[in-house]
């Protein structure tokens, strides 16, 4: 039997080390110098390895298993996920507004978001807590990557309410953080990767979540499977709502009324690209309200609701070699 005063330090040390992890990767805003918080992660492990039973899934020294898996298991998402139609020109984009209000009798609003240039991923959780994480794969099946996504630590383990819901997003690998793991593997010899996305494959393809662990992903949360697992009513509304449950959600997005507003929002972007600290590789409209979305509806492939808007390539990185991940 544990004396309560090593269990309630037990359950403090989890809840203060979550919350500066929390503070330092998904607010980008840490409140204590690193030392306080590797002292306390000593401290809760020092406290688990004498009492195992204390652990528990959402403790933040689960996050990096010691673990090599064999292979990836299969994952059926019930709910797909679905693919963007791409647009290049802002002919496409008055067409698709066009459409839109031809369909539903009058103007909508949008709301824009950067599309970012990593893995889609999706997260399920049950009463608040992480149950699974997968691969988009082929939108119907992907790969369980659970133990993976775990170590990315702007994913928490732990919600802020005991929701259950199925979150979807992007999981990349921040510009630094590329140049920095090709740098060491040129050093090393090994292949280096074409670019950060398919370094955030390749990551998260990892058999030994060890090296996983080491990569410094990162996720921007964008959407849920079933919108009625949400209180908000619109796309907007549901980006506020991932953000207050705890997921990292990109601050750059902009509720336009208009599609002019759109265009703008485009070429503003086009510009500041080069200067965001992860890759984008255009901007993602949807129409803001959900019931105008189910209105809309989807193709076999894609929501007739959103669209993407694609820049052109950025100007050619030498790359020494394209590494094709599948
Ligand atoms: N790469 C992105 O940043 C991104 C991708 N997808 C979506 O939306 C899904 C949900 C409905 C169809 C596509 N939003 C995004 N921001």
């Amino acid at each position: 039997m544990v004396e309560d005063s090593v269990v309630k330090r037990a359950k403090e040390l989890r809840e203060q080390l979550n919350q500066y992890s929390y503070e330092y990767y998904v607010k980008d805003a840490p409140s204590v110098e690193d030392f306080v918080y590797d002292s306390l992660y000593q401290e809760l492990v020092d406290i688990e390895n004498r009492h195992p039973e204390l652990v528990t899934e959402d403790s933040p020294t689960q996050r990096v298993g010691g673990r090599v898996l064999e292979g990836f298991e299969k994952v059926v998402h019930n709910v797909p996920l679905y693919s963007l139609n791409d647009v290049f020109n802002k002919e496409d984009i008055t067409a698709f507004d066009q459409r839109v209000q031809k369909a539903l009798g009058h103007q909508v609003s949008y709301t824009c978001e950067l599309k970012i240039d990593g893995l889609s991923v999706s997260l399920r959780y049950e009463d608040g807590k992480l149950v699974q994480g997968a691969t988009r794969g082929d939108g119907s099946v992907g790969e369980d990557i659970t133990e993976n996504l775990k170590t990315v630590r702007s994913i928490p383990l732990k919600l802020k309410n005991s929701v259950t819901l199925e979150a979807r997003g992007e999981c990349y690998m921040p510009k630094k953080s590329f140049m920095r793991l090709n740098q060491n593997r040129e050093e090393e010899g090994q292949d280096i990767f074409a670019n950060p996305r398919n370094a955030a494959a390749g990551s998260l393809r990892q058999l030994d979540t060890k090296i996983t662990a080491k990569r410094n992903l990162s996720t921007f949360l964008y959407s849920v499977a079933d919108t009625n697992s949400l209180s908000s009513s619109s796309q907007y509304e549901a980006l506020q709502e991932l953000e207050d449950l705890g997921f990292q959600t990109n601050q750059e997005r902009k509720l336009c009324r208009s599609i002019d507003e759109v265009w703008d929002y485009i070429e503003d972007f086009q510009e500041k690209r080069g200067d965001l600290p992860y890759e984008i590789d255009g901007v993602v409209i949807k129409v803001n309200d959900f019931d105008q979305q189910e209105t809309l509806g989807y193709t076999v492939k894609a929501p007739r609701w959103a669209i993407a808007y694609k820049f052109p390539p950025e100007e050619a990185q030498t790359v020494i070699r394209d590494i094709q991940w599948p």
